[in-house]
This record gives structure tokens, C-alpha cells and sequence, in this order.
């Protein structure tokens, strides 16, 4: 009996195949070292032409290198964990502790309370003792619609909670349930239909942009907005919209209900709010007076509970006997709803989530990624690890409050306020961290330095869906908020390399930076798009004739990189397609979000800007979702992050022309086995930059290329191979 009781409440398993890896990355390092030796001993010298050309090509082929270390560190051993969620509903089943969820929102128009609410419901359906659930939504848009949504959650949730639990439905949204699901029954007719009334109600409410004078009437909580509230400027507000210890407050089958709260953290133009951090620690704190449950959940609004179970996937983590103590978080990735089959923009990060995470676990723990993580409440709040402390989870933590409800509201608006951080540890040792755009990674890191590993975990049917960005620009911008956010913090006294030392171990001091150096990836790209193609035209050579056997080592870095990366995107679960999309998409990452991230690291360490906080949109207008549907690239828009874009896919054009000319019209055939490679080199951006030239040159439609970007672009095009000619 006794030693089924210390069975473990999860397992870990290797990837397949490390030793075929291992043998590949071997021989690909070969490759690269005569790559190496053959730009050192081919490099032209003093005073002959193209010198430097070559130095700043071997230097971006060494940081290339570098680069390309690390990402073998991040795949060299992956590995899975799979719970056992029997064994924990047998052992433990009443001594599960609580979880307190948080659910952050910032925008009413862009992020539209429905999508939020539905969120919410999803997370009180979980398949959790409800009376162990609170569910609190930070709005940092301060917004009465968000308010009402809310209020029309907290009474469809009666009903809702006991339908999913009877008819165990997947996914406990309303919306993505009633969006693929069929009649079962009356009762789901019903429900179907208190759905699309509530729905109805919520969407005549957000047209008209107010709450009516009806409405205000049934909820004591409107009036906070009578003193006329601005986003940017308003009084803390906080409602109990849930109070677990109302006796009123149960579901249509008599059970108890998950607390819900409604939480706006006072904002003063004078005061700094520092983002989602600062809604993170002020929910923290609110949360610690109200319920004070041991486990925090945050999710951002967009991203909903698809798998009902994965409260108790986590808590197989924190309930272990042997194993659970230094674990401080359990990371589900990040998926999404609305890619498309061939993911356009990217935004799934397959290889990241199935492959790389997996690998940081084995070193000690994966990244904090700001949704869809479970964490300890003490953690998070900036305890140490300690070998000689046993933590108990379960034991009642509880708090067993008295007072009112409003004395309950009126103590959590302290907490709530601006200035109730002022000259504490709030956001520097206590909490998120402020002052950086990815206060996610920092603070994951932080955490791992204080002792504490933490775990992935990527259960068969996924955790939780999102919304990824659906236009280009938003992807780009999107990827530059974490481009920056994350050298920022190479940059800083938290650097893993620094911070960590002898904290952390160094493989995950060093896989940090995979991540961590994103942004300076933009300068050897660059130099690798764009100087090739120059010297192409200008006629000078930078690697082998096609008859030399130093040709032979280029050809296999280039075909072992692309077939190994095609093959693990492929086994990810990817399509050939797919691949070809996520190639244009690093490329694109690259040339624009990388080089904007590194330079506003860059002007911000200078003193010139601050950071901000661009939120992503949840919302399409109709047109556009149209194209996204149909895999068709979104331009639509001036930005110079797509005048960077179209000046080079233009300047390889152009080259390519160029060299096919001489080629063909002047015979030339010495020189083209010389630039051979240079060819191939700017065949192959054309080739992925079809898209592009088809946005600037072909398109009608909205989303096409603005003209005034194609002009400007073609201008500096001509301007640059003008030069490379003369
Ligand atoms: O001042 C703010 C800004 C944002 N948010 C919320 O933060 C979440 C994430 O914002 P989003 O615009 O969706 O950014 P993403 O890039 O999709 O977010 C990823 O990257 C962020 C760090 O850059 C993390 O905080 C997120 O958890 C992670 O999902 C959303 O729920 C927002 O409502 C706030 O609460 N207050
Ligand atoms: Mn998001």
C-alpha cells in the first residue's frame, strides 16, 4: 500500500533519435570549420578589391556560427513529461489546493469583452472543485462594457458550468464550443440559445459604446463609472461580481460557483502602470485579500482553457512526492485558433514549443511565456527555494473572510491603487518585474535563479488557444516587443550569462541566449541579403567556383541546414508549405523586428525613448480576415519595416536580372562560374519574396502594397545598384 502511495505523479521521457542528431550536428561542424578555414586562407589581401567584403562576410558567417551552436544546444535533448491524473484524484483528491486565475485585458476594441468573457467561462468550467476556483480579470482599459460582459458571465455561468460538467464538452468556451458542436438535446438547445441572447445583448451593448440606463440599475458597480472614468485616468475599481460565500451564489444544480472579480487598477497619468506587469502584481495583491489560493493561473483574454483537465496535469507537477519541491511553474505552450493550414506569418513556433522548450526543461527549466502558466503564489512573490523547507500545498490556505463585501471591495481598492507600490519591492524582487517590454521571460528567469526549475507541459489535446496576429505588420511588431524586450535583457545586470552564473547551469544560462540574442541576428542577416547581391553586380566573388572543391562544404552546410530544418518542422507536425512560410518568416523577423528591436535597445539605453507596450489585436476588419483566411500576405499599410523589406527583395531582383543577363546575352561565362553561388544566393530571396513582389506589383486589393512604399523602395533599390555598377 505504501509504495503505491509514493508511485510518481508523472513521468519524463527522452526524445527518439538524439544519437542521428548528435552525428549530424558533428559533420555539420566539420563543415562549417572548413568553411572557416577556407575564408581564412581565401580572404583577398591588403589593398585588393573586395577585402572587406569578404572580412564582413566571414564575420557574419562566424556569428552565424555562434548562433547556430546554441540552437543545437536547444535541441540536443528534448524532453516530455506525461502526468498521471488518476493517481492524483485518488490520492489527494481532497486536499487539492487552490487556484486563483488571472485574466488580463487592456483594450475593450481590440480586445472585445465577448472574446474575454468567453475566456472566463472557460476557466471556471475547469474540471477543478469549483469551490477551489476564483477567477479574477484585471481590465486595464477601465472599461464599463468589459464591466457589463462581465456581469452577464457571472449569471450565464449558472448555467453553463452545470451543462459542461453533465455532457463533459470540449472546449468549455461558449464560442469555440457552440462554433463546431451540434445539438445534443433540449437542454443544449436551451443553453445554445441563453448563449446567443447573452450575445446579442453584449454586442448591441458594445456597438452603442455605453451601457444603457437599464442596465446600470441592475449592479451597484456601474456607479464607479459615474465619476466619469478614462482609460488613462481613473480611481481603483473592484467587484466582487461572485462572492463563493453567498449562499445565492450557485449553479442551476445547487453546486457552489468559482469567485469572480472584476478588478481596474487605478491609473494617474503621473504614475507609470508598467503594462501587464503592473496588472499582473496588483491582481497578485487583490487576490491575497480576497481568496489567497496557493496556485496562480494567468492567461492572457484571448487565450482559452481547450482542455478542461489541465488544472490537474499541473497539479501532478506540485503534488509529487519526490519531485514537486523546487518546482516554481508549469508552462503549457502557447497555441492558437485561427492559423491558417500553412501558417502564413508563422506565429505557430512548432519548433519552439515541440522541440526547444522541451530542451530547456532538461537543463533546469523552460521560459515563462506570460499565459497559460501555473505558478506558486510564493514565488511568484519572490521567495527562495530551500532545500531545508517543505512546502505543503493543499493545507488550508484559505482565507476564511467576515467582513462585508464592501469592506472586502473598499480594502482591495488600497491595493489597487498607484501608490501603494511607491518605495516597495513591488516589481523588482516582489512580483512581475517592471521596466521590460517581456516582463514574462525576466521574470521566469529571476525565479530559476532564486533555486526553482520549472516544467513544460504539452498534453495531446492542447491547453489553451489564442489568437495570433492575422497581418503582417502585427506579426512583425508583435515579434519586435519580444526582440526587444529580450536583448534588453542580455543587455542588463540580468543577463542569464551574468545573473546565473553558478545559479542556474550553464546550458540554460546559454539556451537563454538563443532567445535572448534574437535582435543582433539582424546584422548578419542583413549583410547576407544584401552585400552578396551587391558584389554580384559589382562582379566580385565571395565563395568557390562551382569546380572547386571548397564548394563542397558550403553546399553542405546549406542542404544540411534546410533538409534538417524541413524535416523537424515536418515531424513537429508542420506542412512542406508551412516550412517554406516560417523560412520567409524568420527572414522577415530578422531584416525588420530585429534590426527595430536592437536599435530601440539601443536609443532606450541612450536615453532617448522608453519602452512600450504595442497590444496585439484580436479584431480584423472583414476584408482582410477574407485574405488571411486564404493565405494571401497583408501589406496594406506604410511602415518602414516594409521599406526595408521591398528595397532588398528589389536590390536581389535586380542582381539577379543582372547576372542572368550577362550570362546569357554577353556570354560571360568565367564570371558567372565565380559568382555562381551569388546568383543562387539572390535566386532563392526572389523565390521567397514572391509574395512581396506580388503585393507591390500585381495586387488590386486593400492589402496590397501601399504605392508610395513601392516607389520609395524601387528609388532606393536603383539608387543601390547603381552604386554597386559604377
Ligand atoms: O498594459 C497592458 C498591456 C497588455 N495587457 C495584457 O497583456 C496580454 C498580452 O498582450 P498581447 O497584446 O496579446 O501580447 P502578446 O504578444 O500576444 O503576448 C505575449 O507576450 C507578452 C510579453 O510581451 C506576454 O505578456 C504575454 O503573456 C504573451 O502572450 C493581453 O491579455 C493584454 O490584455 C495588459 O493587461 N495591460
Ligand atoms: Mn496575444
Amino acid at each position: 500500500m505504501r509504495e503505491a502511495d509514493n508511485s510518481p505523479l508523472f513521468e519524463t521521457k527522452s526524445a527518439k533519435g538524439r544519437t542521428l542528431f548528435k552525428l549530424y550536428a558533428a559533420s555539420m561542424a566539420m563543415a562549417i570549420c572548413l568553411i572557416c578555414v577556407y575564408r581564412v586562407t581565401h580572404t583577398p589581401g591588403k589593398g585588393k578589391t573586395g577585402r572587406y567584403f569578404w572580412v564582413g562576410l566571414f564575420m557574419s558567417e562566424l556569428w552565424f556560427t555562434l548562433y547556430w551552436l546554441i540552437t543545437q544546444l536547444v535541441r540536443w535533448n528534448p524532453v516530455t513529461h506525461h502526468t498521471f491524473k488518476d493517481k492524483l484524484s485518488h490520492k489527494y483528491e481532497n486536499e487539492l489546493p487552490g487556484v486563483d486565475i488571472f485574466v488580463c485585458t487592456a483594450d475593450p476594441v481590440i480586445e472585445p469583452p465577448l472574446m474575454v468573457i468567453n475566456t472566463v467561462l472557460s476557466m471556471m468550467a475547469y474540471d477543478y472543485p469549483p469551490e477551489k476556483l476564483n477567477v479574477y480579470v484585471s481590465d486595464d482599459g477601465g472599461s464599463e462594457l468589459m464591466f457589463y460582459a462581465l456581469l452577464e458571465a457571472s449569471r450565464f455561468c449558472k448555467y453553463w458550468l452545470p451543462f459542461c460538467k453533465r455532457y463533459k464538452i470540449e472546449p468549455r468556451s461558449p464560442s469555440a464550443y457552440f462554433s463546431h458542436a451540434s445539438p445534443i438535446n433540449n437542454e443544449w438547445s436551451s443553453i445554445k440559445n441563453k448563449y446567443d441572447e447573452m450575445k446579442k445583448r453584449i454586442d448591441d451593448t458594445t456597438r452603442v459604446g455605453k451601457v444603457s440606463e437599464e442596465i446600470r440599475k441592475e449592479h451597484k458597480g456601474f456607479q464607479e463609472w459615474d465619476v466619469g472614468v478614462n482609460k488613462k485616468d481613473h480611481q481603483a475599481i473592484v467587484q466582487i461580481l461572485i462572492d463563493e460565500r453567498d449562499p445565492e451564489s450557485k449553479d442551476t444544480d445547487g453546486k457552489i460557483l468559482p469567485g469572480l472579480v472584476y478588478m481596474a487598477r487605478e491609473k494617474r497619468p503621473e504614475w507609470h502602470h508598467n503594462f501587464k506587469a503592473g496588472a499582473m502584481n496588483a491582481l497578485i495583491r487583490v487576490s491575497s485579500r480576497i481568496s489567497n489560493n496557493q496556485i496562480i493561473l494567468n492567461v492572457d483574454c484571448d487565450m482559452y482553457s481547450n482542455n478542461s483537465e489541465c488544472i490537474r496535469d499541473a497539479m501532478c507537477f506540485f503534488m509529487d512526492e519526490e519531485r514537486s519541491q523546487n518546482i516554481a511553474f508549469v508552462q503549457f505552450p502557447q497555441n492558437f485558433e485561427n492559423l491558417t493550414p500553412n501558417d502564413l506569418y508563422s506565429n505557430h513556433l512548432l519548433v519552439i514549443n515541440d522541440v526547444e522548450l522541451g530542451s530547456l526543461d532538461s537543463y533546469g527549466g523552460c521560459l515563462y511565456i506570460g499565459s497559460g502558466c501555473f505558478h506558486r503564489r510564493d514565488t511568484l512573490c519572490g521567495r527562495s527555494y530551500s532545500q531545508d523547507t517543505k512546502i505543503h500545498l493543499g493545507k488550508n490556505n484559505h482565507k476564511k473572510i467576515i467582513e462585508s463585501i464592501d469592506v472586502l471591495e473598499n480594502e482591495c481598492k488600497i491595493l489597487a491603487s498607484c501608490s501603494y507600490e511607491h518605495n516597495t519591492e513591488w516589481g523588482k524582487e516582489m512580483g512581475l518585474k517592471y521596466g521590460c517590454p517581456v516582463e514574462d521571460i525576466i521574470t521566469g528567469l529571476s525565479i530559476k535563479c532564486r533555486g526553482w526549475r520549472s516544467v513544460h507541459l504539452n498534453p495531446e489535446r492542447k491547453g489553451f488557444l489564442g489568437l495570433a496576429p492575422t497581418t503582417l505588420l502585427q506579426t512583425l511588431v508583435q515579434t519586435k516587443r519580444w526582440a526587444e524586450g529580450d536583448f534588453q535583457i542580455f543587455l542588463s545586470k540580468y543577463c542569464p550569462l551574468v545573473y546565473g552564473h553558478a545559479k542556474i547551469p550553464l546550458k540554460l544560462q546559454i539556451s537563454y541566449c538563443c532567445y535572448l540574442l534574437w535582435a543582433v541576428n539582424c546584422w548578419a542577416t542583413l549583410y547576407y541579403v544584401s552585400v552578396p547581391s551587391y558584389c554580384l553586380l559589382a562582379r566580385i566573388s565571395l565563395f568557390p567556383k562551382l569546380s572547386s572543391y571548397w564548394f563542397v562544404p558550403f553546399v553542405y552546410v546549406f542542404v544540411g541546414k534546410y533538409a534538417y530544418s524541413l524535416g523537424e518542422f515536418y515531424w513537429c507536425g508542420g506542412t512542406v508549405k508551412g516550412w517554406w512560410n516560417d523560412q520567409r518568416m524568420w527572414l522577415y523577423r530578422r531584416l525588420t523586428s530585429y534590426l527595430f528591436g536592437f536599435a530601440d535597445v539601443m536609443l532606450k539605453s541612450m536615453g532617448f525613448t522608453t519602452s512600450g507596450f504595442v497590444i496585439t489585436s484580436k479584431v480584423s476588419e472583414e476584408e482582410a480576415s477574407q485574405r488571411y483566411k486564404k493565405e494571401i500576405m497583408e501589406f496594406g499599410a506604410t511602415s518602414p519595416m516594409f521599406n526595408i523589406l521591398s528595397t532588398l527583395a528589389l536590390v536581389n531582383l535586380f542582381s539577379f536580372v543582372n547576372g542572368v543577363k550577362r550570362v546569357v546575352m554577353d556570354s560571360d561565362i568565367d564570371s558567372f562560374s565565380e559568382l555562381v553561388v551569388q546568383m543562387i544566393l539572390s535566386g532563392l530571396i526572389i523565390l521567397i519574396n514572391l509574395p512581396l513582389y506580388e503585393g507591390m506589383f500585381l495586387r488590386k486589393d486593400n492589402g496590397r502594397m501601399p504605392s508610395s512604399v513601392t516607389y520609395q523602395s524601387t528609388f532606393l533599390a536603383i539608387l543601390f545598384c547603381t552604386l554597386a555598377t559604377i
